[in-house]
């Protein structure tokens, strides 16, 4: 996919990270943002040159300081918001341990029992992400 070339629509990935527990590692959006105080699944925008795993991986460490290894993401649900802007989040899914989380941007992190997780003030598309990854979950 060119991104550059089809600004009709734009592609965010997300990772859903789990514990050996099964909890997921979640953030709080920023509140100056689009969904500011919404809980989200960490990812971002793909940009112009990335695959989704390298753009994850790049938002990943940017954000959290994690060291992602590309093998160990597995391909899970995806969402989409039809709109002004139309906007399709692939999620990943991966158990993969790769240190302490360190949130660059000050935001609020933590992890979540996929029950615990429902029950968070969170952004649409990774509500309807949450709905569907028991069935993807590693
Ligand atoms: N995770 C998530 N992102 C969403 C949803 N709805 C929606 O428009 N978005 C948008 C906000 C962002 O533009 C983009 C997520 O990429 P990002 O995390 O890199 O965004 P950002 O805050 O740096 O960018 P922005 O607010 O300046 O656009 O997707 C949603 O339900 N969940």
């Amino acid at each position: 996919m060119e991104v550059e070339n089809n600004p009709t629509w734009m592609a965010v990935v997300a990772l859903a990270l789990f514990d050996e527990a099964g909890r997921m590692l979640m953030q709080q959006r920023p509140i100056d943002r689009h969904h500011g105080g919404r809980w989200e699944f960490p990812g971002g925008k793909v940009e112009s040159g990335e695959t989704p795993r390298s753009a994850l991986v790049r938002e990943i460490e940017e954000e959290l300081a994690l060291s992602l290894s590309p093998a160990l993401l597995q391909p899970g649900p995806f969402a989409e918001e039809v709109g002004d802007r139309h906007i399709v989040l692939f999620l990943y899914t991966s158990r993969q341990l790769c240190g302490d989380p360190v949130a660059h941007d000050g935001q609020n992190w933590g992890w979540f029992a996929p029950a615990k997780a429902e029950q968070l003030d969170l952004a649409p598309m990774d509500r309807a992400l949450l709905r569907q990854i028991a069935a993807f979950a590693p």
